[in-house]
C-alpha cells in the first residue's frame, strides 16, 4: 500500500484550486524542460495534493507550447500516483450542454506538433493504451461531480486537435458524424499518453464551453462566449476537486487496471543497449523498471 498524492491538471480558466492546507508554490526542475508553472502542493482532507495550471498562472502556453513532458515528469517526480486533468471542451452532441461535465474515457490524436513519447532512441518503450483512463479515477470524477450536483455524463470520446484556430465546419461535421467522437479540445493528447508511460492513474474531465461548429442553433464557436461559460465552470471544477479526496482516501492500493505497471513488459532495448544519458532522464518516470 502507498500514499495517494492527486494531481491535478488545470486547463483554461481553472488556475488555482482552493482549501489546501499548508499551500505552496513549489518549483519542480525536470530534465524533460520547465513544467507550465510551479505546482501548488498541500493537503486537502488528509489527502496530499499537487495542482498544475496546464497553460501556467496568466494563461502563457498555448496548446502546441504546453510543456506536456516536463509537467508529468514533475508530477511524478513529487510523487502523484493519479491525475485528474480538466479541459474546457467543445461539445459534439445535443444532450452535452455549456455547463456539462464529461468524463471523458477515449481519445482520437490529431495533434501533430508535440513530442508524445518519453522514450525514443536509446531505450525504446510501447506501451498499450487501449484503454487511456483510468475507471477506478473516473468514478470518483463521475460521483464527486454528482455530489456537487453537476450535470455529468459518464463516458465519451475526446478529439485532441492541434489548435490553436478552433475546427472547420467540415472538420467538426467529420468528427462529430463519422468518427463519432463526442468532445473536443487542444491538450489531452500527448497529457494522457505520458501519464499512461510514467505509470500514472489517469482521468479526464472535460467541462463543456460550447458547441463547436457544427450546430445549427449555434452558429460558430465564440471565444468570448467560452470565457463566459469557463469563469462558471472553474467553480463546479473546484468543488469536484474538493469532494475528490474523501472519495479516493490516503491511503492506496494498486490500480485495479494496472495503470500503476503500465511499463512492465514495456521496454524493448536490452540493458546493455540502452543510452545512459536518456535512462538518466527517466529516473522518474521510469525508474520503477529501469533501476538496477
Ligand atoms: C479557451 S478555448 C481553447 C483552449 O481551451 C482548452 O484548454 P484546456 O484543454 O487546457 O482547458 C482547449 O484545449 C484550448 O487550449
Ligand atoms: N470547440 C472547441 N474546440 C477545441 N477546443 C476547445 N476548447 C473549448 N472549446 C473548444
Amino acid at each position: 500500500m502507498t500514499k495517494t498524492r492527486l494531481g491535478i491538471i488545470g486547463g483554461s480558466g481553472l488556475y488555482d484550486i482552493d482549501g489546501l492546507q499548508d499551500a505552496q508554490w513549489q518549483q519542480v526542475d525536470s530534465p524533460w524542460g520547465t513544467p507550465s508553472d510551479a505546482i501548488l502542493t498541500g493537503v486537502l482532507d488528509g489527502v496530499d495534493m499537487a495542482f498544475l495550471p496546464r497553460h501556467g498562472r496568466g494563461h502563457v502556453h498555448s496548446p502546441s507550447t504546453v510543456p506536456y513532458r516536463a509537467n508529468i515528469d514533475a508530477l511524478k517526480r513529487l510523487g502523484v500516483t493519479d491525475v485528474i486533468s480538466v479541459s474546457a471542451s467543445g461539445s459534439f452532441r445535443e444532450q452535452m450542454t455549456p455547463g456539462d461535465f464529461v468524463i471523458v474515457d477515449q481519445f482520437v490524436d490529431r495533434t501533430f506538433a508535440r513530442e508524445k513519447s518519453f522514450f525514443g532512441m536509446g531505450c525504446v518503450g510501447h506501451v498499450s493504451l487501449a484503454h487511456p483512463t483510468c475507471p477506478r479515477l473516473g468514478d470518483a470524477c463521475e460521483t464527486a461531480a454528482r455530489n456537487a450536483g453537476i450535470t455529468v455524463h459518464r463516458g465519451g470520446t475526446y478529439l485532441a486537435m492541434e489548435g490553436p484556430q478552433f475546427s472547420t465546419l467540415a472538420e467538426s461535421r467529420m468528427y462529430r458524424e463519422i468518427w463519432g467522437c463526442d468532445v473536443i479540445g487542444m491538450t489531452n493528447m500527448p497529457e494522457a499518453k505520458l501519464a499512461r508511460e510514467a505509470e500514472l492513474c489517469y482521468a479526464s474531465v472535460a467541462m463543456i464551453t460550447d458547441f463547436d461548429s457544427w450546430h445549427p442553433d449555434h452558429g460558430e464557436v465564440d471565444i468570448s462566449d467560452i470565457i463566459a461559460t469557463l469563469t462558471g465552470n472553474a467553480d463546479k471544477a473546484r468543488s469536484l476537486v474538493r469532494r475528490l479526496p474523501d472519495l479516493l482516501g490516503a491511503d492506496r492500493q494498486p490500480c485495479p487496471h494496472g495503470c500503476d505497471i503500465a511499463l512492465e513488459h514495456a521496454i524493448l532495448t536490452a540493458p546493455d543497449a540502452r543510452d545512459p544519458d536518456l535512462v538518466a532522464r527517466l529516473d522518474a518516470v521510469a525508474g520503477r523498471v529501469l533501476a538496477p
